[in-house]
């Protein structure tokens, strides 16, 4: 025993812990350690929609948050594994900026990481590097950097297959490095003959339409570098098809146990190089990853090796909930002919040794051509429901679609399936029109309204207009009264 610390030093700690779980929230939202606290005690943080001092109130007409790839939907399994996912940090707690060898890297949290591929079986990381980062968006800025020519004049071009995730571009342009630039879409550059440097982003699984990408630049050129982003390469999203074994490959925690606020991130790599110029980054830009976080991820991963009643626990747990929300949101949409969401096929996955259906993170929602020219964005901004702009994923052209986050907490799925529902049948009982010039208040058979831009700058916000809409989407006559700055509106 060592006589410095008071006996029972972690008894302060637990009985913190214990009361802020012991908190209820309805199951509707969480009360956490370092909320806010009012009259002594630690309040609920309401699910999207909820209210109130314990989360029970649904809040009426509220949009319902299908935006972010936040994936909560991870939360009831590690609630199920509080007492073993549970770690208590001393205030003493690895205080140095370095490890005792002078990295910054826990080596037993990298040979965790490896454990976990290799029972996955979806990367091969013998024989090479790896690197933590906060999070794969600063490895991905990290690799784009060191993977680009120092010093040439032409910048290294970079591309990424439409639809690609933002960030890529948005990054890169933020950063306005001499050394690369965002060129766009992956296609448009297949066939050019110059020897310019190249560094293709491949997203597998894609975000946002599920769809396993391989690289397409790569075989046909040998100016060209490739990073893998296999942020959803695991079974919760994807059958797995077999262990990826690419020069440099990123992964997250966060689309794998769902910690995306402890910020963490993994590069595997090949080549020494690259790898060291990568590790130069790091120090560079952060010196390294706190250890706070690396003790965390390293009692995640521990959890999630051991299992509670079987090693597979985490990775059947997310297959299933993913699985299962994928089935009720394409039976609700077979009711459409408006609105559909990508095809994507049952395939063998060599994990699970079955054929697994389709349980991707995210709904492509596309808004059919019948409804005009406008963007479906907006269109489910009028249904109360927030996605992800199709435009954002590359160019205006994607306008039709949304990106439909099915990662989010059980509450937010279920709100954003209410919603649909609601879509799908307005679309059965009234129909679509398409007019110009209307004095709407005339037109009294019922009929649906999608879009409505009115003429004060000749655009009238769609949140502005939600009453009538509610009126129209209900079937009954609309009764669309016209600002006084209206002379025109244009329904589609
Ligand atoms: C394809 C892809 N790559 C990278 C990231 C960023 O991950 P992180 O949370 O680790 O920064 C995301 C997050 O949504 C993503 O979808």
């Amino acid at each position: 025993m060592n006589e410095n610390f008071e006996k029972n030093w972690t008894q302060n700690a637990v009985e913190e812990a214990e009361a802020v779980s012991s908190i209820s929230c309805s199951g509707h939202g969480r009360a956490f350690l370092d909320g806010l606290i009012v009259h002594g005690k630690a309040i609920c943080e309401c699910n999207t929609c909820y209210g109130g001092t314990n989360c029970s109130k649904l809040l009426p007409h509220c949009m319902v948050d299908a935006d972010s790839g936040d994936p909560i939907f991870l939360e009831p399994y590690w609630i199920k594994n509080a007492a073993r996912s549970a770690v208590l940090i001393s205030g003493w707690h690895r205080m140095s900026y370095e490890f005792s060898d002078g990295s910054l890297i826990s080596k037993v949290l990298k040979e965790h990481i490896r454990n976990v591929h290799a029972h996955v079986g979806n990367a091969q990381t013998d024989g090479k590097y790896i690197i933590f980062g906060v999070g794969a968006t600063h490895l991905l800025n990290a690799a784009v950097h060191s993977l680009s020519s120092y010093g040439s004049s032409t910048p290294t071009k970079v591309v990424a297959s439409k639809p690609y995730y933002p960030v890529y571009k948005e990054q890169i342009e933020f950063f306005k490095s001499d050394n690369y630039k965002f060129i766009g879409d992956t296609t448009m550059w297949k066939n050019d003959g110059s020897n310019v440097t190249y560094i293709e982003l491949v997203t597998s699984p894609n975000n946002p339409d599920g769809q396993l990408k391989k690289a397409i630049l790569q075989d046909q050129r040998q100016n060209v570098k490739t990073i893998h982003d296999l942020a959803y390469y695991w079974p919760h999203y994807t059958p797995i098809l077999q262990p990826a074994d690419e020069d440099l490959m990123i992964f997250t925690l966060s689309k794998f146990t769902g910690h995306g606020g402890s910020r963490f991130g993994w590069a595997i790599i090949k080549d020494e190089d690259v790898y060291k110029r990568m590790l130069t980054y790091i120090d560079m830009s952060t010196y390294g990853v706190s250890r706070e976080t690396q003790l965390r991820v390293l009692k995640l991963l521990k959890v999630v090796l051991s299992g509670n009643e079987n090693k597979n626990a985490i990775y059947e747990f997310g297959y299933n909930t993913m699985k299962n929300r994928w089935i009720r949101l394409t039976n609700v949409l077979s009711q459409s002919t408006y609105f559909s969401i990508q095809d994507l096929n049952p395939q063998y996955c060599s994990f699970s040794h079955q054929l697994r259906k389709p349980s991707p993170a995210f709904a492509w929602l596309k808004c059919d051509n019948v409804l005009g020219n406008i963007d479906c964005y907006d269109v489910l901004k009028t249904f109360n429901i927030t996605g992800r702009a199709g435009s954002l994923f590359g160019g205006t052209d994607l306008n039709r679609y949304v990106r439909l986050s099915l990662v989010r907490s059980e509450d937010d799925f279920d709100l954003l399936l209410t919603k649909i529902k609601k879509l799908v049948d307005v679309e059965s009982k009234g129909k679509f029109f398409t007019t110009s010039s209307t004095d709407l208040s005339q037109r009294n058979e019922p009929r649906m309204m999608l879009h409505v831009k009115c003429c004060e700058n000749n655009s009238l916000h769609l949140s502005n207009i939600n009453e009538e809409l509610i009126t129209c989407i209900t079937g009954y006559p609309i009764n669309f009264q016209l600002g006084d700055n209206c002379q025109n509106s244009l329904v589609s």
